[in-house]
């Protein structure tokens, strides 16, 4: 391994890298810290949708099945890409690309979880949050993982729709349905996955190329990936006064969406001035993954305080 993989391998360590043992492993399994943003934008879309005063066992059943539903949609992606996983730097430590956990345990025991959180969501939640979770697995599983992730760069579209679904079924508790404002939340996190993804494999681009995972900033010119990401960051801000127009979200929120959403397009803009800079890139992907946690934190404590603070709209 070069001296650059070796900085690579460390720089950006996984959980388990750092801890051993089956927690880590399990941590490193489902991808805790993306799969907890997951929920993070599933829960926001609860409240924003009005569940604020639903009774705790509801708030709960929303965030647990949350997270057994991604969870086990994670590790499924992690049993089909365990070969690749096996040949990157950044994943090969991973507990089955490293052989420290049975692959056919792990699909098992996944897909079981799987079937549970679809069966107890329609059963305590509502049917359309269990349509969400069936939309997060065919668009991971079937359409990127599987399908997309080897042939195109295009895949990470089938990715954004699975990154999106959570906000889906979050809110589809609160209200009972899946209505344009849920589209809005979920185009949101669509919209924002281009950053999120392109900053990262801009810095493990070897990596990739190792794997022949053929991300955008493996095959593509910087400003090519700069454009997709300008993009995305536009986007973003029109999503963001839409939600805004509809009272999904108040003042402070529309505030801080369109802070955020113009920081990523000042960074794509950076990003292509630098031809790609790998370190600039890694540090746009903390960047990037920040702001949509803090604008989750501020739309939800909006919610929660000033519910009518809508500057203007009434
Ligand atoms: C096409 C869709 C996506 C792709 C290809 C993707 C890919 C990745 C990759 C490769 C990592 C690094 C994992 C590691 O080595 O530790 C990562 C981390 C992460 N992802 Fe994603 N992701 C996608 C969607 C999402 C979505 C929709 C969210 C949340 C809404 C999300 C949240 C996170 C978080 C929080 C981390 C950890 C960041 C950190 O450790 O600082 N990702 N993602
Ligand atoms: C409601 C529900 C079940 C939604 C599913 C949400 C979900 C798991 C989205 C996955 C997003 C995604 C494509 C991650 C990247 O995987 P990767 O394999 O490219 O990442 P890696 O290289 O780090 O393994």
């Amino acid at each position: 391994m070069s001296r650059r993989d070796s900085r690579l391998k460390t720089e950006y360590a996984e959980p388990s890298r750092k801890r051993s043992g089956l927690i880590a492993d399990i941590a490193a399994l489902i991808k805790l810290r993306q799969t907890t943003l997951l929920v993070v934008s599933m829960y926001a879309s609860f409240i924003l949708g009005g569940g604020i005063g639903y009774p705790l066992k509801m708030h709960m059943l929303v965030v647990a099945l949350g997270y057994i539903a991604i969870s086990s949609v994670t590790a499924i992606n992690m049993y089909f890409d365990r070969d690749i996983d096996a040949i990157m730097p950044r994943t090969m430590e991973r507990p089955l690309a490293s052989g420290r956990l049975n692959p056919n345990m792990v699909l098992a025991v996944s897909i079981s979880l799987l079937v549970a959180s679809l069966a107890l969501a329609s059963i305590y939640i509502n049917i359309y949050y269990s349509i969400a979770i069936a939309i997060g697995f065919m668009f991971d599983i079937v359409a990127y993982t599987i399908l997309l992730k080897r042939k195109t760069p295009l895949s990470i579209v089938a990715g954004a729709v699975a990154g999106g679904a959570p906000s889906l079924g979050g809110w589809a508790a609160a209200t009972g349905t899946i209505d344009v404002n849920a589209l809005l939340l979920s185009l949101l996190v669509v919209v924002w996955v281009p950053a999120h993804i392109w900053f990262l494999a801009t810095f493990y681009r070897e990596d990739y190329r190792r794997a022949s995972v053929p991300m955008l900033p493996v095959v593509a010119d910087p400003n090519v990936t700069a454009m997709g990401i300008g993009f995305g960051a536009l986007i973003m801000g029109y999503v963001i006064v839409g939600l805004w127009l509809n009272r999904v979200i108040g003042a402070v929120s529309l505030a801080y969406g369109l802070f955020a959403s113009t920081h990523l397009f000042a960074m794509a803009v950076n990003y292509g001035l630098t031809g790609g800079d790998e370190i600039y890139a890694r540090r746009a992907f903390k960047i990037t993954n920040m702001h949509l946690g803090i604008l989750y934190m501020v739309m939800v404590l909006e919610k929660a305080i000033a519910p009518g603070l809508s500057l203007g709209l009434d």
